[in-house]
Parts: C-alpha cells; structure tokens; sequence
C-alpha cells in the first residue's frame, strides 16, 4: 500500500488535529499523489454538522484544505528538489502562514469528499498551493494557500 505523505512526519510533529499519526482523536487525514496534483479522500463523521445536517460545518471544509495543504507543499518541495520523502535527509516541513476559503456550494454530509491540491509556485520558503474540495455533485469549495518552510 502507499505511504501517505503524513507518514513522513516525524512522530514529535506528528500530534495535528486534522492528520497527525499521533493524535488519537484527530482525523488522521491521508495525502497521496495523483500525477502532478495531490488528492486526499475524507468522510465526515456526522456529528461535524452544519446548519442542517446535510451539511458539513465550514470549519471542516477548511481544515481539510489546511492539512492537505501543508502536506502538499512539502510533497511538491521534496519533488522540485528531486528528493524522495523519508530519503533520510533533513525533513521538509511546513506551516501555514495563509489560507484562504471561498465556500461555493454547501458541502454535502455522509458522502466521500476529494480535496486535491495544485501547485501554483515556490519562491525559496514560501509555497502557494491551489485547493479544491468536491462532493457528489461538484467544487463545494476552493482555497489558496501559502505554506511556509521550517527552517531545520
Ligand atoms: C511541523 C510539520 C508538520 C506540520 C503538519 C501539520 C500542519 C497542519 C497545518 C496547520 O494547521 S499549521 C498551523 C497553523 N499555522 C501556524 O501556526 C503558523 C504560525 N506562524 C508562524 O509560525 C510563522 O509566522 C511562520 C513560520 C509562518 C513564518 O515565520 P518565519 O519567521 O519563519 O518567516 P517570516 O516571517 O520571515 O516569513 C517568511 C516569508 O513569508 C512571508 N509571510 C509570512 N507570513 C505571511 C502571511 N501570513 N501572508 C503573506 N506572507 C507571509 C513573509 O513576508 C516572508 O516573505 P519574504 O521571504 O518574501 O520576506
């Protein structure tokens, strides 16, 4: 089976609500490459509601695009420095510095959401990733990210 990229985070940065490995609570989100883009899959549990529950609250919707997309910096860093994650060299890490959320269309409860990131650029530390999140019936929700790089 394939690692996710969350799997490289070391165990001690690993306690994130959304997708650390360490955290037992959280949601444990997963990242993979598909192609040049990266896709996470994730279904609300539904007790994280919105108005009416059909609906997922807004803070769900933009921790998923948060998490997918620091996991994405880093997965596009490690490919434009043609390094392989858990190659043994320093870890690439990143935190968001920005994120910003346009809410299209309510995100829909009870079914599989698909949140796909796209890189826009890498200028030295900073990295800006394009979001999206999808439900059954189309882009629920877009975000722009700019993920920063830890200095190690
Ligand atoms: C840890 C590894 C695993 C992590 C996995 C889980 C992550 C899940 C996603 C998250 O939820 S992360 C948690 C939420 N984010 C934070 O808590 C970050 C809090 N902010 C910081 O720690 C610092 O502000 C930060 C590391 C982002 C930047 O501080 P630095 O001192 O390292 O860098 P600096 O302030 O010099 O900024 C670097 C560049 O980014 C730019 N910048 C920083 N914040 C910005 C901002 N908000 N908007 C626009 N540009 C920004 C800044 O202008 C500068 O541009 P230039 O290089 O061109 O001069």
């Amino acid at each position: 089976m394939t690692a996710a990229f969350q799997d490289f985070y070391p165990d001690e940065f690993s306690h994130c609500y959304g997708c650390g490995s360490q955290n037992p609570q959280g949601h444990h989100l997963k990242s993979y490459w598909d192609g040049e883009e990266t896709i996470a899959r994730f279904t609300p549990d539904a007790k994280y509601s919105g108005g009416v529950p059909e609906h997922v609250y807004g803070g769900m919707v933009a921790s998923l695009l948060d998490c997918h997309g620091t996991a994405s910096a880093a997965a596009f860093t490690y490919r434009a420095l043609n390094r392989e994650m858990g190659d043994g060299g320093d870890p690439v890490r990143f935190v968001t510095a920005s994120l910003k959320v346009d809410f299209l269309k309510p995100t829909p409860m009870g079914v599989e959401l698909v949140v796909r990131g796209k890189l826009r650029s890498i200028d030295g530390r900073k990295v800006w990733v394009d979001l999206s999140l999808t439900g059954n019936d189309g882009i629920c929700a877009k975000g722009e990210m700019l993920a920063i790089r830890l200095r190690t």
